[in-house]
């Protein structure tokens, strides 16, 4: 099937599809940890699928908005791969998924060498935040904005101040796991600069069309099909799209490559980008999550999808 003849087909289907998967977000519900993340409509769903020529397909709620979380995680780690080479990202991170939850902070204890299992997990994304290059935290932050809006296609895109200050406030956890770094010696900065860049890459706002072009830049291994420019070395999108595999779902990253069998990434707003290789990009938000933190309502619409058009990979 032709790439247009299944973009008619999935433009004629989709309205339906996200309707019934809607039904399964009262399964779930927002993110609370992050206090201002509760205030998100838990019925929401959307989705954008974007293909190499430009064309696109929305349903739902596509232009609700929301933050990247930890979406944003796979485009720190390309950054850092940028700055660092590969050498220099694993000798802080490891290449293995843990089976923990996002945020634990068990296996840095029970392992050694004390770096964190992979750069997904919260801890592995604060180590790969320290090695963002610049001279200060606002200098960090400004080329991680840059580089996204690069690879959104869209130069406004910025953080949202209350989101970021509300996960400022109460990121007890992720605080505790930036000290345990800084003690295994993972993290050569301190603490609290290396955490402000990692929150506001985690608050940048978003819509599921921004994150189909992100993800379009990675089905086609890095270039950009709408501009012809190369924004990242294939290498580097390789392993991207390799952590995604294991490790971008979380501990539920096995039953998702077994359902889905795409490449994916899911953050705690709700967002989950997914790519279908060398044909789509795709941003889906649905904030109701499931006990693993994935969206409910955007796994089960992404699940239809790729059964409907056997897209898995496997
Ligand atoms: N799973 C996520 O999306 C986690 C990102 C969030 N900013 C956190 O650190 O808790």
């Amino acid at each position: 099937m032709t790439s247009e003849t299944e973009l008619n087909r999935l433009a004629e289907q989709l309205p339906a599809w996200l309707e019934t998967s809607r039904k399964e977000s009262r399964h779930g519900q927002p993110a609370s940890y992050i206090p201002e993340l509760a205030h998100a409509p838990g019925d929401a769903l959307g989705i954008a699928l974007l293909d190499a020529a430009g064309r696109e397909v929305t349903a739902g709620d596509s232009r609700l908005s929301f933050t990247l979380q930890s979406i944003s995680k796979v485009f720190t780690l390309l950054l850092a791969l940028m700055d660092q080479g590969e050498e220099g990202v694993f000798r802080k991170v490891g290449m293995e998924p843990t089976g923990d939850d996002f945020n634990s902070m068990l296996k840095l204890e029970l392992v050694e060498p004390g770096i964190p299992f992979n750069p997904l997990i919260n801890a592995g994304a604060i180590a790969v935040s320290s090695l963002i290059r610049g001279a200060t935290p606002a200098e960090k932050t400004e080329r991680i904005l840059s580089f996204f809006r690069e690879v959104a296609g869209d130069p406004t895109l910025t953080f949202n101040e209350a989101v970021y200050r509300s996960e400022a406030a109460t990121a007890h956890r992720n605080r505790s796991l930036a000290y345990f770094l800084k003690d295994n010696e993972v993290l050569d900065e301190e603490v609290e600069p290396v955490l402000d860049v990692y929150f506001k890459h985690c608050s940048v706002e978003v819509t599921c069309r921004h994150v189909a072009r992100m993800a379009l830049v990675l089905a086609m291994n890095g270039t950009d099909p709408l501009t012809g420019r190369e924004l990242v070395p294939r290498r580097y999108v390789q392993i991207a799209k390799t952590f995604m595999v294991s490790c971008g779902m979380y501990n539920a990253s096995g039953e998702f490559a077994i359902r889905v069998g795409l490449p994916a990434k899911s953050g705690v707003a709700g967002g989950i980008l997914a790519l279908v290789p060398g044909r789509y990009g795709i941003g889906v938000v649905g904030p109701a999550l499931n006990e693993k933190g994935n969206s409910i309502a955007g796994v089960h619409l992404l699940q239809t999808m790729s059964e409907a058009f056997d897209w898995s990979m496997f």
